[in-house]
């Protein structure tokens, strides 16, 4: 279920926003003003903050960037302020949302950020095993891991495992632990105490306290560094946690499932990840097919896409033809659904027959690992109208006469856009470490370079030393 946070006044059109969001599940938190909103935030964190232009949402954006609230925030307004709307992206909102509300974008935002509410999409026997043990293990308060291949649904099985247990009417939370450096990252978790560090202007809940009678779904777990680890070992044994610059433990009740791509017990053996914590994650694990593994969830999985993307795009729904079919079944998949998500997105905005036709399949082979789906971060909101283009291979010679540190910071950069802000897939593409690549960014921001934001998430401000 997803927690949105709107700003402003519950009498005018964003009501209306907010009562199609509230009957399409999410769960709602409203403020009348940007100040309360911080404060909401501060205290509950949220899935997405909508916040009308009439408020400030620059201040607001700042205000979070400094007090490392990661939530992503959304504009709305008068469909012909073009000002307003400009002016919020510039401030750093992923989206300006037009008003009155149109029921689909409402929709598509909540897919966004919440994935998709229905249950996993799933026809392979294997699959349909895994379903049943995860539907299995849910009822017990035992932790998860659930490990697979980017895009293969990790996440997805994880709500799905939230929805079945005991503690579905709490919340479910879930952090990318790859996506945010260190420091931002333990303040994310833990929360803060007012005066931890200098923008701490007052105390905030963390994930943990955020998902009190719920779940946390704690997402590339294997990216996590050892002092972390150390902490979340704390919480899960003793059921509490210390908030940065807290002097009391704070009690937490929350299920722990932990997600990750990498083969953790080897992680363990190369002394990169706790054994303890390892045990402690892993009562439970759940083992995620790649899709090429399971080649009979294609074609449900390729539907389910072609109608989500017509529906939000306002577009008629179509068909796979035999040859779109064809092509589908024959591509090796090596992105996963997420790769299978973004392939069907981009064939429902170019066909234009009675169906989808093979032309309209453009695998972009060369652009494996899949970028993270366009569906994955907010801005899908809004009706996409142009198709990502095939990447092209610039000559070496074009780069005769640049310092080798400048072309790697433009490769970095361009790689990270390309991705869509995720620090993880760029990592791979670029077959360097996360860690490194952090390293790197941190440099580049530092320098005054524009780093292309996580996606869902605020701008990273620089840690303070
Ligand atoms: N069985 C499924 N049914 C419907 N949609 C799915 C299914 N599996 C994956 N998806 C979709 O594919 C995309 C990728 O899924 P998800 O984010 O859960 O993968 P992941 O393994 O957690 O990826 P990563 O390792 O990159 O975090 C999402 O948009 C999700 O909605």
């Amino acid at each position: 279920m997803a927690r949105i946070l709107i700003i402003g006044s519950m009498e005018a059109e964003l009501g209306l926003a907010a009562r199609i969001a509230a009957a399409r599940g999410a769960k709602l938190a409203t403020a009348e003003g940007a100040a309360a909103g911080l404060a909401r935030l501060r205290a509950e964190g949220a899935d997405l903050a909508l916040c009308d232009v009439m408020h400030d949402v620059a201040w607001l954006i700042d205000q979070m960037a400094a007090e490392r609230i990661a939530c992503p925030v959304v504009a709305c307004g008068r469909p012909d302020d073009a000002d307003g709307a400009v002016r919020a992206i510039r401030a750093g909102a992923k989206d300006y949302l037009p008003l009155p509300p149109d029921p689909d974008l409402i929709a598509a935002m909540l897919q966004a950020v919440a994935g998709d509410p229905e249950k996993p999409i799933v026809r392979d026997p294997a699959m349909g095993l895994l379903l049943a043990r995860a539907e299995q293990v849910a009822r017990a308060e035992a932790s998860v891991l659930i490990t697979g291949e980017s895009g293969t649904g990790k996440e997805v099985l994880a709500r799905h495992i939230h929805v079945a247990s005991r503690r579905a009417r709490g919340p479910f939370v879930a952090l990318n632990c790859a996506a945010l450096p260190e420091a931002l990252l333990e303040s994310e978790l833990f929360g803060h105490e007012k005066g931890a560090f200098s923008g701490a202007v007052a105390a905030r809940r963390g994930k943990f306290e955020q998902a009190e009678g719920g779940t946390l779904l704690l997402d590339e777990i294997g990216e996590m560094d050892p002092r972390l680890q150390a902490k979340i070992l704390r919480a899960i044994q003793e059921r509490e946690i210390d908030r940065l610059g807290g002097s009391a433990p704070v009690k937490v009740d929350v299920r722990i499932l932990a997600a990750t791509h990498r083969d953790l017990a080897r992680e363990v053996a190369a002394n990169r990840f706790r054994e303890d914590l390892y045990f402690r994650l892993a009562v439970v694990r759940l083992r995620i097919p790649a899709l090429r593994e399971r080649r009979d969830d294609i074609m449900p999985l390729a539907r389910h896409f072609a109608e989500r993307y017509a529906r939000a795009n306002g577009l008629p729904l179509r068909g796979l033809s035999v040859a779109a079919e064809a092509v589908l079944l024959a591509h090796p998949w090596p992105g996963n659904v997420r790769e299978l998500e973004n392939t069907l997105h981009r064939a429902v905005l170019l066909a234009e027959g009675h169906d989808i036709g093979a032309e309209a399949i453009d695998l972009l082979e060369h652009r494996a690992p899949e970028a993270p789906s366009v569906a994955a971060s907010v801005p899908t909101l809004l009706p996409a109208s142009v198709a990502i283009p095939a990447p092209v291979k610039p000559p070496v010679s074009a780069l005769v006469g640049r310092r080798v540190d400048d072309v790697e910071r433009d490769l970095i950069l361009e790689t990270l856009s390309h991705c869509l802000g995720n620090r993880t897939r760029a990592a791979e593409m670029l077959g360097i470490s996360i860690r490194t690549l952090r390293n790197k960014l941190h440099e580049y921001r530092a320098a005054g370079a524009a780093v292309p934001p996580v996606p869902g998430q605020m701008p990273i401000p620089l840690p303070v030393a």
